[in-house]
C-alpha cells in the first residue's frame, strides 16, 4: 500500500489533500504515515483518526497535551515541536505533500526529500528561499519534486515531454486578487478583512492577502525559475480575472499550450498524487459555453510593485530569494497585526532588499541550510515594523 504524509494537513491545501485520500478509500487505499498541523488540534486529531495515521504532529510544543487528549484511544501517536516535524519527515513515505505555509515548510520538505520520497510541493516559499538546496537534496537521494501550486502544475502538464529548448516562454496567470479593480487611492486604507477575500480561490489567509498584493505572483515567478530552470525573461505574468487558464507554454514554433480548469486545488494536488497516471478527481468539469468569455489584461507594476521586485530578486540571485521571502512574511505579519497599511508592505520589502544587499551583497546561491536561515532571520529583523 502506498505510504503518504501530509505536512500542513489542517490548512487549505492540506485539507484538500486529506479529502482526496478519504475519497480514494482512506485507510483502505493509502497508509497514512504522518499528518501535521499547527494550532488546529481538533481538526488534526479528527483527520488522523479518520485516516488511521501512524503519527500526528503539531508544530507547537505547548499543544502536545491537548493533541494527546484528542487522540486518546485512537492508537495514533502524538508529538509536537520542530524536531518532531523533522522526525515525522524522516519516517519512510512514498509521497509527501508539503503544505505548511511559509519558510517553516523548508526543513520538513528538505528532510522528506533526503528520504527519497516524492515531494508534492505546494510550499512555494521553500523554492523561493532555497531552490538550489531542494534540487540538490532531490538529486542526492533520487527523490522527485512535483509542483502543486496550480500555475506550476499547469506548466508541468503543458510541458509534457517537451524539451526546455523548444520553449520560448511561459505565462503564469494572475486573478488580480481582491483589489484588482479598486482605484489606486483606496489601497492605502484597505483592511485585513478586505484583503482576505479572493475572487476565485478558497485558500488560507496569507496566500489570499498575497494575491491581493501580487506578492503571490511575484513568488510564483521566482518559483517557476527555480522549478523549471527558466530564464527570468522567459516568465510572463498575465492578469486573467476568471482564473480558468492557469498557465501557458509558448514554443519556439509559434504554438501555445494552455492548461485550463476550474479553480479547485484538488486538480493540482490530485494530479501530483496520481502522477504519472491520471485518475478521476472530484473537480467540476469546465463549461466554457456557460462562461462565455475569458478576459486578459497586462499587469500594472505601479499597482503591483511586487512584480518588479521579483525581477530584481532574480537578477540579484544568491540569497536575495531568502531575503525577499522572509521580508514579505514579516511585512505580511505586520499588516495582519495592524502595524502597517496594505501599501506599506512592498516598500518595506524593497527597503530590506536594499539594506541587506548594501550590507553584505547577496553572495552565491545557497549551499547550506544555516546560511539560508541566517539571511531569513536578518531579513525579518530588518523588516519588522
Ligand atoms: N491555499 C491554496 O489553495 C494554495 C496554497 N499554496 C501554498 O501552499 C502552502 C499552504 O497554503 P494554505 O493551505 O493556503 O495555508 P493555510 O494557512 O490554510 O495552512 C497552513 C498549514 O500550515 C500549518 N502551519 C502554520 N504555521 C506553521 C508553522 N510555523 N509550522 C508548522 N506548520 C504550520 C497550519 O496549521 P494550523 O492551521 O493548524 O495552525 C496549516 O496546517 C503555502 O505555501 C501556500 O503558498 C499554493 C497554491 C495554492
Ligand atoms: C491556487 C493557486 O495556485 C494560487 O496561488 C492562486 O494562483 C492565487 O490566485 P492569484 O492568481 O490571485 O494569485
Ligand atoms: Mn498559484
Amino acid at each position: 500500500m502506498r505510504r503518504i504524509s501530509i505536512f500542513g494537513a489542517t490548512g487549505s491545501v492540506g485539507a484538500n489533500g486529506v479529502d482526496l485520500i478519504r475519497r480514494a478509500g482512506g485507510p483502505a487505499a493509502y497508509h497514512t504515515v504522518a499528518l501535521t498541523g499547527g494550532r488546529n488540534i481538533a481538526r488534526l486529531a479528527r483527520m488522523a483518526r479518520d485516516l488511521r495515521a501512524e503519527i500526528a504532529v503539531t508544530a507547537h510544543p505547548e499543544l502536545l497535551d491537548e493533541l494527546r487528549d484528542a487522540l486518546s484511544g485512537s492508537g495514533v501517536e502524538a508529538a509536537a515541536g520542530p524536531q518532531a516535524l523533522i522526525d515525522a519527515a524522516q519516517r519512510p513515505a512514498d509521497w509527501v505533500l508539503s503544505a505548511i505555509v511559509g519558510a517553516a515548510g523548508l526543513v520538513p520538505g528538505l528532510t522528506a526529500l533526503a528520504q527519497g520520497s516524492i515531494l508534492a510541493l505546494a510550499n512555494k516559499e521553500s523554492l523561493v528561499c532555497a531552490g538550489p538546496l531542494l534540487r540538490h537534496a532531490a538529486q542526492a537521494s533520487g527523490a522527485t519534486i512535483l509542483p502543486v501550486d496550480s500555475e506550476h502544475s499547469a506548466i508541468f502538464q503543458a510541458l509534457g515531454q517537451d524539451n526546455l529548448e523548444s520553449v520560448k516562454d511561459v505565462t503564469i496567470t494572475a486573478s488580480g486578487g481582491a483589489f484588482r479593480d479598486w482605484p489606486l487611492e483606496r489601497l492605502a486604507a484597505a483592511t485585513v478583512a478586505e484583503a482576505s477575500t479572493h475572487p476565485n480561490w478558497a485558500m488560507g489567509q496569507r496566500i489570499t492577502i498575497d494575491s491581493a498584493s501580487m506578492f503571490n505572483k511575484a513568488m510564483e515567478v521566482i518559483e517557476a525559475k527555480e522549478f523549471f530552470g527558466l530564464r527570468p525573461d522567459q516568465i510572463r505574468v498575465l492578469v486573467h480575472p476568471e482564473s480558468i487558464i492557469h498557465a501557458m507554454v509558448s514554443h519556439v514554433d509559434g504554438g501555445t499550450i494552455a492548461h485550463l480548469g476550474a479553480p479547485d486545488m484538488r486538480h493540482a494536488i490530485g494530479y501530483a498524487l496520481n502522477w504519472p497516471a491520471r485518475a478521476p478527481l472530484p473537480v467540476a468539469p469546465l463549461d466554457l459555453a456557460a462562461l462565455g468569455s475569458l478576459t486578459f489584461r497586462a499587469p500594472d507594476e505601479h499597482r503591483w510593485p511586487a512584480l518588479r521586485l521579483a525581477r530584481e530578486v532574480m537578477a540579484a540571485g544568491g540569497m536575495a530569494g531568502a531575503v525577499f521571502n522572509a521580508a514579505k512574511e514579516q511585512a505580511l505579519d505586520d499588516f495582519i497585526a495592524g502595524r502597517i497599511g496594505f501599501t506599506r508592505m512592498a516598500p518595506r520589502v524593497e527597503m530590506t532588499l536594499q539594506a541587506l544587499s548594501a550590507r553584505a551583497g547577496f553572495g552565491d546561491d545557497p549551499v547550506d541550510l544555516d546560511t539560508v536561515l541566517h539571511w531569513d532571520r536578518e531579513a525579518r529583523k530588518e523588516t519588522a515594523a
